[in-house]
């Protein structure tokens, strides 16, 4: 099993043409920590994510376990919202097999890893089914496994849970919990569910809109699992980071002259 890398981000930027996305953003994450993602809409928190993931060139510095980040590498997997990511024409067992076979892996170990991970995930009664066979939850979980199968110290997850319904969305909140505990490996999620990030997160941070988008705050969430929305210390919680998010959006909402200065509480 893998173990978590740190990821540090000093002073990251991102300006493409006359448009600076984000600026000054500073994040330190701790080796096996669940970090999410929280910001209104188009703060730029997928580009942050694909910055560490190395798809997208920024300012600034990354780097995971004190190496620099320069592009893609197996030590960091990403996990997308769509289940399009997954190759229609092959079974979850080959689609999991896949990055393994690139890289020469012999098929008998191939074969053990994916079953391994396919297992890990709660989906061996559907090893041999193709992605148009499962359901939406079952897709997310294949996508899972196939980029556990190689074992990064990094897992970079972009809404993963958002097209799914509600009531899959939680059971696949509680088996990452379970997954992510199960490989030691740190986690980077994107949501924009206030909720799934305090279920699930060490440390829930908030982004302010764009431009020069960047850390407005990090709540340290300091409470056993399973956690309970019910929870007085969640709903606290719940209302901190829902004020933060909204006092964003009604700054980006007045500055674009959409929201008259009265109506603001
Ligand atoms: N390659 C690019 N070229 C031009 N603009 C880009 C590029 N990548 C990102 N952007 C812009 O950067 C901003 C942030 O986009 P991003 O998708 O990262 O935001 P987000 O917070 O993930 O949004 P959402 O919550 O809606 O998914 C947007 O204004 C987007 O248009």
């Amino acid at each position: 099993m893998a173990h978590g890398s740190s990821v540090s981000l000093k002073r990251v930027g991102l300006t493409i043409g006359s448009n600076d996305i984000m600026a000054g953003i500073d994040l330190d994450i701790r080796a096996g920590e669940f970090v999410c993602l929280l910001g209104p809409s188009g703060c730029g928190k997928s580009t942050l994510l694909n910055a560490i993931a190395g798809f997208q060139d920024v300012s600034g510095e990354i780097s995971v376990d004190g190496k620099r980040v320069k592009g893609p590498g197996l030590d960091r997997g990403v996990v997308f919202q769509s289940s399009e990511a997954l190759f229609p024409w092959l079974s979850v067992r080959e689609n999991v097999e896949y990055g393994l076979k690139l890289r020469g892996v012999a098929s008998a170990e191939r074969r053990a890893a994916a079953e391994r991970y396919v297992s890990l995930v709660g989906l061996k009664h559907a090893i041999d089914k193709f992605p148009a066979e499962l359901s939406g939850g079952m897709r997310q979980r294949a996508q899972i496994a196939r980029v556990l199968v190689n074992e990064p110290s990094v897992v970079l997850m972009d809404e993963p849970f958002g097209a799914l319904d509600a009531q899959t969305r939680e059971v696949l909140q509680s088996e990452l919990d379970r997954i992510w505990k199960s490989t030691g490996c740190t986690i980077v999620f994107v949501t924009h569910d206030i909720w799934e990030a305090i279920l699930l997160a060490d440390r829930v941070v908030t982004m302010t809109a764009g431009p020069r988008a960047h850390i407005k705050t990090i709540e340290e969430v300091h409470l056993p699992h399973p956690r309970d929305p019910a929870d007085p210390a969640c709903m606290a919680l719940y209302a901190r980071i829902r004020d933060d998010i909204g006092a964003e959006v009604t700054r980006v909402l007045r500055a674009q002259g959409l929201l008259e200065e009265e109506s603001v509480k």
